[in-house]
């Protein structure tokens, strides 16, 4: 049997809906091995965070180096980085073991408006992470960050995607869960030549704690797999859609969303 292994580069959510929990349950939802390397520990439930803890850079590259002194990934995945000096090591050694299917998630704020990366940080993770990227995948505040630009429109999103691969990532997902006014939600995928668009309908739920990161992963697991990107990508929506319409229904604020459901609806996985 040949294990096919993904590694999380990602905070951990103690509610267990996003970062690195919310990668490994994807993980293994998808019949990938999971492995982590924690930047940095929240104190986090549905109701918000309540706390950030990060760890040292040098510790995020031990266990790093961990990882692929032994158990060498198929792929990896960013979340939160929180930091430059994280993102100056964690780059570093992606540079230095040759990862070739990186994703990255792009990761800021948390949904209740908690920060999850310094402000200070984005020029280095645009600088020394995002040319490393197989594929980088903003949420669009993110996206409107990273390219300085204002995304109202579809245009809009395809012009960011243009700019965000002209600053060296090789493929760009823009995803559209932030947008407010249209009854189908949008990502994009641009591999440099062609776009393509992944629509589904929009789930009117609360429960949607994990989405960015889950959605990521499942890029990352199918990545892994050697599925080409715009499958992967779609597999990926899939993942998502079903994760947010059979909702666990836990906690009294925003939810996470459900890992068992993509199965689950799927009966058998590939
Ligand atoms: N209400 C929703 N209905 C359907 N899909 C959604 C909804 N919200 C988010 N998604 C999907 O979940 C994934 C994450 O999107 P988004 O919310 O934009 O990112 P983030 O969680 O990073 O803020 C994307 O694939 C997006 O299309
Ligand atoms: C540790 C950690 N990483 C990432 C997110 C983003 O979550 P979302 O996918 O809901 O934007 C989070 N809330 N916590």
């Amino acid at each position: 049997m040949t294990v096919i292994k993904a590694l999380t580069i990602a905070g951990s959510d103690s509610g267990g809906g996003a970062g690195i929990q919310a990668d490994l349950k994807t993980f293994q939802e998808l019949y990938v091995y999971g492995m982590s390397a924690i930047t940095a520990v929240t104190a986090q439930n549905t109701l918000g965070v309540q706390g950030v803890h990060p760890l040292p850079a040098r510790f995020v590259v031990e266990q790093i180096d961990s990882v692929f002194s032994d158990l060498r990934p198929d792929a990896v995945k960013t979340g939160m980085l929180y930091s430059s000096e994280i993102i100056a090591a964690v780059a570093e050694r992606i540079s230095r073991y040759r990862v070739d299917k990186l994703v990255i998630d792009p990761v800021m704020i948390a949904k209740g408006g908690t920060s999850l990366l310094k402000s200070e940080a984005v020029e280095a993770l645009i600088l020394h992470l995002l040319p490393l990227a197989l594929v980088v995948t903003p949420n669009i505040p993110e996206a409107e960050v990273m390219t300085r630009m204002e995304i109202r429109t579809i245009a809009d999103r395809r012009e960011a995607a243009r700019r965000l691969h002209d600053l060296g990532a090789a493929n760009v997902i823009i995803k559209g869960g932030h947008d407010a006014v249209n009854d189908m939600i949008t990502d994009i995928v641009y591999d440099g030549t062609s776009f393509t668009e992944l629509s589904e309908r929009r789930v009117d739920t609360v429960h949607s704690h994990g989405t960015g990161c889950t959605f990521a992963a499942a890029l990352t697991a199918q990545l892994a797999k050697g599925t080409e990107m715009r499958e992967a990508a779609s597999i990926a929506r899939e993942f998502v859609q079903a994760a947010l319409t059979d909702t666990l229904g836990i906690g009294s604020g925003h939810g996470p969303t459900n890992h068992w459901a993509y199965a689950k609806h799927k009966g058998v996985i590939v």
